[in-house]
C-alpha cells in the first residue's frame, strides 16, 4: 500500500511517499515559503535526480497540487496515478486532552481539531488547511491524523497540573501537553529494540533535541515527564525559544518596554534561546564553528544549553528514581558530538560514562555510544517520525481499502 505523510507548518509543507510493502520511500521533499514572494519546492524522488524550483505558492492548497504535479511528472515522478495513493497521513502537533491516539480524519475529528487552535495557533491552523487541500485535490481518499500531544497523554497529573488555581484547568484545559511525541515514542521503542530489552523495564529519558527541543522522562514504557508544557515553549533552551524562565519576567518585560501581548510572545519564541545569546544565529552548527573559532557569545550560548539540558537529564533521572538509557534524537542529538560529550561529560555522577571514539562516529544507525562499565546505557537513535505516521495510517486504513 502507498501511503503519503504530511507535515504541514505555517510556512512549509514536508511530505514523504512510502511503499509500506518493505516501508520503503519512494519520494520525499518539501514546499518551504509557503505565502511569501517566491516559495521553494524540493522533491527527491528516490533513485532519480533532486528537482529544486521556484514557485508563487501562496496557500497550502497549491502546495499540495504541486506535491502531487511532481509526484506524477513525466521526468521527475514516482506515480502512474494519484489514485495510487491509499491513504494520506498528517502530523498534528496539538491534539488536547481529546485525542489519545491516532485517528481516521471525519468532520468531527476536524471541528475538534479547530477547537485547539487557540492552543497551537501556529501549529494546528496549517495543518487543517492541510488536510482540506487533500480532500480538495485527491477525492475521497482515506486520511489519518498523528498528534504529537498523544504519547504524553500517559503523564499522571502530579506532572501535568501547574500549581495555579484549579478553575483554570477545568475551564480552559491550561496544563502541561507536551509535544514530539512521535519521535519520543518512536526512539524509545526502536532503543528497546537494539538493546534487545523490554521497553517496560527501563527507566529512559529522551532528548529531542532540534530546532525545537525537548525532554521526556519514559517509565514502564509511558511517557511519565516532559519539558514542553502548554505550548512548545517551556523546558529547554532552543534554537529561537527561551524555554524556562520566571514568568514574573513576562508582566515585567511588558511593562519596562512597553511591548504588547503579541510582542512579548514573539520575543520569547523567535528572538531569544541561541539566537538571543549569541547573537549569531539559533543553527547549532554556526554557534559551535563560531564557539571553536573563540567567540565568547558563542561559547556562552552553547554553555547555557547544555547546561540546561543536563539539568533536565538530573531532574528526570530523580523523577523516576533512577535512570537506564540515556537517548540523543532530532538534528541537534543525532549530529553534535560535541554537545553529547559536554552534556555526558557533567553527569558522571549518574554513573555516565562515554566511549569517545563511539561518540565520534558518523552513522545513520541507531547505536550505543557509551562505554562496557557505564552504569547508564547512552545511545544515539535517529527519529523518524514521518514512518511512525506512516506506520499508524497503515493500520488504521488497512481494514477499509
Ligand atoms: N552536524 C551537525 N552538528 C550540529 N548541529 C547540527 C548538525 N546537523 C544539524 N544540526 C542542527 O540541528 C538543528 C535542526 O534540527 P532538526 O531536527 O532538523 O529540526 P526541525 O525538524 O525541528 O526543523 C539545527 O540547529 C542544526 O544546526
Ligand atoms: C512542537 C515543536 O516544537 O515542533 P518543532 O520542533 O517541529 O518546532
Ligand atoms: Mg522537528
Amino acid at each position: 500500500m502507498i501511503i503519503l505523510v504530511i507535515n504541514a507548518g505555517s510556512s512549509s509543507l514536508k511530505y514523504q511517499l512510502y511503499n509500506m510493502n518493505g516501508e520503503s520511500v519512494i519520494a520525499n521533499g518539501r514546499v518551504e515559503r509557503i505565502g511569501m514572494d517566491s516559495s521553494i519546492v524540493i522533491h527527491e524522488p528516490t533513485g532519480k535526480q533532486e528537482v529544486s524550483l521556484v514557485r508563487e505558492i501562496l496557500d497550502h492548497n497549491t502546495a499540495v497540487k504541486r506535491v502531487i504535479d511532481l509526484l506524477m511528472h513525466p521526468e521527475h515522478g514516482v506515480l502512474g496515478s494519484i489514485d495510487e495513493i491509499k491513504a494520506v497521513g498528517h502530523r498534528v502537533v496539538h491534539g488536547g486532552e481529546i485525542f489519545k491516539q491516532s485517528t481516521i480524519v471525519t468532520d468531527e475529528v476536524k471541528l475538534e481539531i479547530r477547537k485547539l487552535f487557540d492552543l497551537a495557533p501556529l501549529h494546528n491552523p496549517p495543518a487543517l488547511m492541510g488536510i482540506a487541500a487533500v480532500e480538495a485535490n485527491m477525492g475521497d481518499v482515506k486520511q489519518v491524523v498523528v498528534f504529537d500531544t498523544a504519547f504524553h497523554q500517559s503523564m499522571p497529573q502530579e506532572t501535568f497540573l501547574y500549581p495555579i488555581p484549579m478553575v483554570l484547568y477545568r475551564r480552559h484545559k491550561i496544563r502541561r501537553y507536551g509535544f514530539h511525541g512521535t519521535s519520543h515514542n518512536y526512539v524509545s521503542r526502536k532503543a528497546a529494540k537494539v538493546l534487545n530489552k523490554p521497553l517496560e523495564s527501563l527507566k529512559m529519558v529522551s532528548c529531542h533535541i532540534g530546532n525545537g527541543a525537548s525532554c521526556t522522562a519514559i517509565l514502564n514504557g509511558k511517557s511519565y515527564d516532559t519539558s514542553m508544557g502548554l505550548t512548545p515553549l517551556e523546558g529547554l533552551m532552543m534554537g529561537t525559544r527561551s524555554g524556562d524562565l520566571d514568568p514574573a519576567i513576562v508582566p515585567f518585560t511588558m511593562n519596562k518596554e512597553e511591548l504588547t501581548l503579541n510582542e512579548v510572545n514573539s520575543m520569547l519564541n523567535k528572538h531569544s534561546g541561541m539566537l538571543a545569546i549569541s547573537g549569531i544565529s539559533s543553527d547549532m552548527r554556526e554557534i559551535t564553528e563560531a564557539m571553536q573559532e573563540g567567540d565568547k557569545q558563542a561559547k556562552l550560548a552553547f554553555d547555557m544549553y547544555t547546561y540546561r539540558l543536563r539539568k533536565y537529564i538530573g531532574a528526570y533521572a530523580a523523577a523516576m528514581n533512577g535512570i537506564d538509557v540515556l537517548v540523543f534524537t532530532a538534528g541537534v542529538g543525532e549530529n553534535s558530538v560535541v554537545l553529547r560529550k559536554t552534556v555526558c561529560d557533567g553527569l558522571t555522577f549518574l554513573g555516565i560514562e562515554l566511549d569517545e571514539e563511539r561518540n565520534g562516529e558518523r552513522s545513520k544507525e541507531a547505536r550505543v555510544i557509551s562505554s562496557a562499565e557505564s552504569r547508564v546505557t547512552v545511545m544515539v537513535v535517529p527519529t523518524n517520525e514521518e514512518l511512525l505516521i506512516a506506520r499508524d495510517t497503515y493500520t488504521l486504513v488497512r481494514e477499509q481499502v
